[in-house]
């Protein structure tokens, strides 16, 4: 027993190095919903929505950030907040991340962010998008996207961090990064998680691409891990989760651990820097000009 929790703390303490270095808001946990005893209540925020199974140890959580669960700040904080939640609460090995917006999984970063606002702002939104992909690529617990919608961009990279990815086959529900489409550049951890997921030359075309692929290319080109007609979504969520969960947590979290780290290290080395360049490229006269008349097109496609 206490050899097993031994190796628990010893996976937790490798899996979140970056706790330490947490000082933000961001890292503010209220305690955890029943304490672990009560785990069947529903609990979470405005934004995101937490279906607790303590019996099975798997939690739903659903995204709500309507109407396409962009990426707002409070989305992502909400975000870190909840994963936090059940990543401390040991009643829980597992979470099927999911959509709670019609034909929408996320529609990626908030442009509204990120559009007209100053460098400060974007700084601080920045830092809580680098929270979250570390939280989530980094987590100790199973994370299985259930994508019942479209997933593009920012989208795509919360589904990358999960370790599996069950897509609905809509071809309406297309995955993929298609920042270039929009005048910007992934950062380096962004296209690593894609090559990390679906090989150095495929990503090389797709980034530059900007590609968003349908469901039966996401799956040739390994985005995606199954499609399945939209009603088997949440089922074959499930049936993925039990056969992660079928290994035992302390090799599954360490071999997890061994695949990642190196890619989350390069970020958690150049935090600083990152957001910096980031806010720079954002800032720009050039950039700001693209990102507006992007939004715009979106506002004006609508009806
Ligand atoms: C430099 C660092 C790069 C970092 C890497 C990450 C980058 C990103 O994530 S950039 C964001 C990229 N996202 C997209 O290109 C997706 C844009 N959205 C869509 O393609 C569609 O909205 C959809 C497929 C996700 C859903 O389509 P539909 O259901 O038809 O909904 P509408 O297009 O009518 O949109 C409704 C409403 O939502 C607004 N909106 C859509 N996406 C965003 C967004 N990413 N940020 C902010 N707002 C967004 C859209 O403008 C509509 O607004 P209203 O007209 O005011 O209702």
């Amino acid at each position: 027993m206490a050899l097993a929790s031994g190796v628990r703390f010893a996976a937790r303490a490798l899996l979140r190095p970056w706790a330490l270095l947490r000082g933000t808001t961001l890292g503010r946990t209220e305690p955890a919903a029943g304490g672990g005893g009560d785990g069947a209540r529903r609990f979470g925020s405005q934004r995101v929505l937490v279906e607790p199974d303590a019996a099975s140890g798997v939690a739903v959580m659903k995204l709500r950030n309507p109407p396409v669960n962009a990426l707002s700040l409070e989305l992502l904080t909400e975000l870190v907040i909840s994963l936090e939640k059940l990543e401390n609460d040991k009643t829980f090995r597992g979470v099927i991340l999911t959509s709670d917006c019609p034909r929408v999984f996320c529609a990626g970063l908030d442009l509204t962010e990120i559009c007209g606002r100053n460098p400060a702002h974007c700084a601080e939104y920045w830092k809580a998008m680098q929270e979250l992909w570390l939280r989530t690529y980094l987590s100790s617990l199973v994370l299985v996207a259930a994508i019942n919608g479209a997933c593009p961009a920012g989208g795509c990279i919360i589904a990358l961090s999960c370790d599996c990815r069950v897509l609905a086959d809509n071809p309406k529900y297309r995955i993929g990064l298609n920042e270039t489409l929009l005048g910007i550049i992934a950062p380096f951890w962004l296209k690593d998680t894609y090559v990390n997921t679906i090989g150095h030359r495929a990503s090389e075309q797709a980034l530059q691409l900007g590609s968003l692929f349908p469901p039966a290319e996401a799956l040739q080109v390994g985005l995606v891990d199954q499609v399945v007609p939209e009603d088997q979504v949440q089922s074959t969520a499930l049936s993925e989760m039990a056969r992660w969960l079928a290994v035992p947590d302390h090799a599954r979290q360490l071999t997890k651990n061994m695949m990642r780290k190196a890619t989350a290290d390069r970020l958690l080395r150049q935090r600083d820097a990152d957001t910096q360049n980031f806010v720079s490229f954002v800032c720009r006269d050039s950039i700001q000009k693209s990102l507006q008349a992007y939004l715009e097109k979106l506002r004006q496609r609508k009806g």
